[in-house]
């Protein structure tokens, strides 16, 4: 399966193509109805054929403005066919427009099936097995960066990205949050995975001869206690990803390397498991969020969670405020994170008589129990934009409310 990945080659392979027919589309005022589709394979030849006559019919408005040598740009947005290939279907339907259905008017593809899941790494990934835990029947595209995933939904390749932001070993993983800020996508769901780490190395070596062992670093910060009773003592390196360290050892050969990942990782790349459930904590869970260009319309029939981030320009006073804008109101609180402000990192109070102090300047970022659906959330958000100069809901959706099952997992 390929990797997305930002290659100057690859960026314009990948992307090329779908961002110009986006644009293609938008210039045509159509950019919904034509990328929107909510059915699976088959129907992407749909998609392609409503795009191609959308792109002939921009080509040939910009040829009328431009006179007969106007620029072609939108037809070759139609996966390489070139202009002659797209007057057969100019011809066949220019005067027909297809009308609109629901199907068109739905705001994401159905429950699931066929849904589009960007994630950073590759198979065997935790990140994997979360898109396929949210979505039972989807398509997991795998990605080597977060911010790759990100740009896959943005631009249209994907519906959905999974992002892990927390883990109970290993705390919050801080540069995604810093990911959710930079971009505009929101948040549409989360799911809590159980996390079963193993040490995995090329057949025939044993754990003696291990002299380093690579994994994501939230892997080896959850498995460094359990690694030093197993007598490894050795190098530990970080890579982007743990599926992607079994295979970067299988491809290489590496006999001296050992790799934390799941099981199905060493399925995958043709490695043997060295020691199962590594992790120090048996209940290791990953908390991931599902990223979508849109926000969910929010329910109240079931339990729902609101993510939202905030900052203040007199720094870190406002926070009682705000907290007990949602105490008051007995909502509860399920997580607050703070990060350095990304723009604005210290602010500087000159004091004549003391001198001069650096304050650190954060942004907040709280999850709460309730649906932006509840008037009771409504208010208190209400009551928080008051107190702060920036105020950014990143999504409200349903709570991952799974059974619990610590022991057995990915
Ligand atoms: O590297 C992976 O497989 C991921 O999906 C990130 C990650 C790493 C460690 C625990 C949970 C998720």
């Amino acid at each position: 399966m390929k990797t997305l990945n930002p290659s100057p080659s690859s960026l314009s392979s990948v992307f090329g193509v779908k961002s110009s027919s986006h644009r293609a589309a938008s210039r045509a005022g159509m950019v919904s109805y034509c990328l929107h589709n909510p059915n699976s394979g088959h129907l992407r030849a749909g998609w392609q054929s409503s795009c191609a006559i959308l792109a002939s019919k921009v080509a040939s408005s910009q040829q009328q403005e431009h006179g007969k040598g106007g620029s072609l740009d939108a037809t070759a947005a139609v996966n390489g066919m070139d202009t002659m290939d797209l007057v057969p279907i100019e011809i066949a339907h220019a005067n027909l427009p297809k009308a609109l259905t629901i199907a068109d008017l739905s705001p994401s593809p159905a429950h699931g099936a066929s849904l589009r899941v960007a994630y950073q790494g590759v198979p065997g990934a935790y990140s994997e097995a979360a898109a396929g835990k949210a979505y039972p029947s989807c398509e997991a595209i795998p990605c080597d960066q977060f911010e790759i995933a990100f740009q896959a939904v943005e631009l249209w390749i994907a519906d959905r990205a999974v992002l892990p932001v927390e883990n109970s070993l290993g705390g919050s993983i801080h540069r995604n949050y810093d990911l959710l800020l930079r971009h505009r996508l929101h948040i549409v769901g989360e799911v809590q995975l159980p996390v079963h780490h193993c040490l995995l190395a090329l057949p025939g070596v044993r754990k003696e001869f291990l002299t380093r062992v690579i994994s994501h670093p939230q892997a080896l910060s959850q498995c460094e206690h359990t690694l030093t009773k197993l007598g490894l003592n050795v190098a530990r390196e970080g890579v982007s990803d743990t599926a992607g360290a079994a295979e970067y050892i299988a491809a290489n050969k590496l006999q001296t390397t050992g790799a934390i990942a799941s099981a199905r990782a060493a399925e995958l790349y043709g490695l043997n498991v060295l020691a199962d459930g590594i992790q120090d904590d048996l209940s290791n869970v990953t908390r991931f969020v599902m990223l979508a260009r849109e926000p969910i319309i929010p329910r109240v029939d079931r339990p729902f969670k609101t993510s939202i981030v905030f900052a203040h320009e007199k720094g870190t006073s406002v926070l009682f405020k705000v907290l007990s804008a949602f105490a008051f109101r007995n909502i509860n609180l399920t997580k607050i994170e703070s990060r350095p402000h990304l723009n604005r990192p210290i602010r500087v109070v000159d004091d004549a008589n003391v001198g001069t102090a650096k304050h650190f300047e954060y942004m907040f970022y709280i999850d709460f129990e309730a649906s932006m659906a509840e008037v009771r959330a409504q208010n208190a958000l209400a009551e928080v934009q008051e107190f702060t100069s920036f105020l950014r809901v990143l999504g409200s959706y349903p709570m991952d409310m799974t059974p619990w099952s610590p022991s057995r997992a990915e």
